[in-house]
């Protein structure tokens, strides 16, 4: 018997806008399969860079997005600066995202677990990966606040950065992430711009669930 098709959710945003919270959050709502393609851009770029080699290298980067398993990644350590870093590095290579792009778009079509829906959250979402999601958000907040809540995490994990030293990472990473050619990051035209740089986690996710309540009724 074939499967009804699967109700997508794209939420796209910025670094450390609370989209990947949001997501998390919205996934257990639904019933949702939850896919944090980041972590997939970030599991590229840690492997380079724990060869030994740079993330600027296309070759190495493109051999270590063929060889990614999603089931083997170190959670803790793409989670650091420097992967996060690699991560927008490889991810401005076409051809790295090309070699995941499948994999996005079948979890999205056949979330894992019988769910009827999936939640993707990234930075092409609404755009490339999955143009025809049922529901689109994209989710900001100011750079400083993003970097206020980054610094509160990775303090809670005992890094050193400081919040000055984030908010640079923050803008860096905006940059190359929407001036790259290949998939920049940019609202698709028919998401919703949630803005939760007044926004408790809380109201972030109520507001999220009436605009997607709405857009799938
Ligand atoms: N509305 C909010 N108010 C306060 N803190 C928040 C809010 N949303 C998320 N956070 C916190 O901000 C930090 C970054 O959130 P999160 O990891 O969800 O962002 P992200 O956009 O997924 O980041 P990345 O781009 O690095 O994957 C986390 O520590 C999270 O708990
Ligand atoms: N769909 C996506 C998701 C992520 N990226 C790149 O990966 C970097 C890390 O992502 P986080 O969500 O964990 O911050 C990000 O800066 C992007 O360069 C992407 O290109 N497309």
């Amino acid at each position: 018997m074939s499967r009804a098709a699967s109700t997508i959710i794209a939420i796209d945003g910025p670094a450390a806008s609370g989209k990947g919270t949001l997501a998390r959050r919205l996934a257990r709502h639904y019933d949702f399969a939850y896919l944090d393609t980041g972590s997939l851009y970030r599991a590229v770029g840690q492997a380079v860079l724990a060869a030994g080699g740079s993330p600027a290298d296309e070759a190495a980067a493109l051999a270590a997005a063929e060889a990614l398993d999603v089931n083997r990644i170190d959670e803790m350590a793409i989670r650091s600066r420097e992967a996060g870093e690699a991560a927008s590095v490889v991810a401005a290579m076409p051809k790295v995202r090309a070699a995941i792009l499948h994999f996005q778009r079948d979890f999205a079509a056949n979330p894992p677990g019988g769910k009827a829906g999936a939640v993707l959250d990234g930075r092409d979402i609404g755009t490339v990966v999955c143009p025809d999601a049922r529901a689109k958000l994209f989710v900001t907040a100011s750079p400083e606040v993003r970097a206020h809540r980054r610094w509160l995490e990775l303090k809670g994990s005992g890094s050193a950065a400081s919040e000055a030293q984030i908010v640079d990472d923050i803008r860096d990473r905006d940059r190359r992430d929407a001036e790259r050619t290949a998939s920049p990051m940019k609202p698709a035209e028919d998401a919703y711009l949630l803005d939760t740089s007044n926004l408790s986690i809380e109201a972030a996710f109520g507001a999220a669930v009436a605009i997607i309540d709405k857009a799938m009724s």
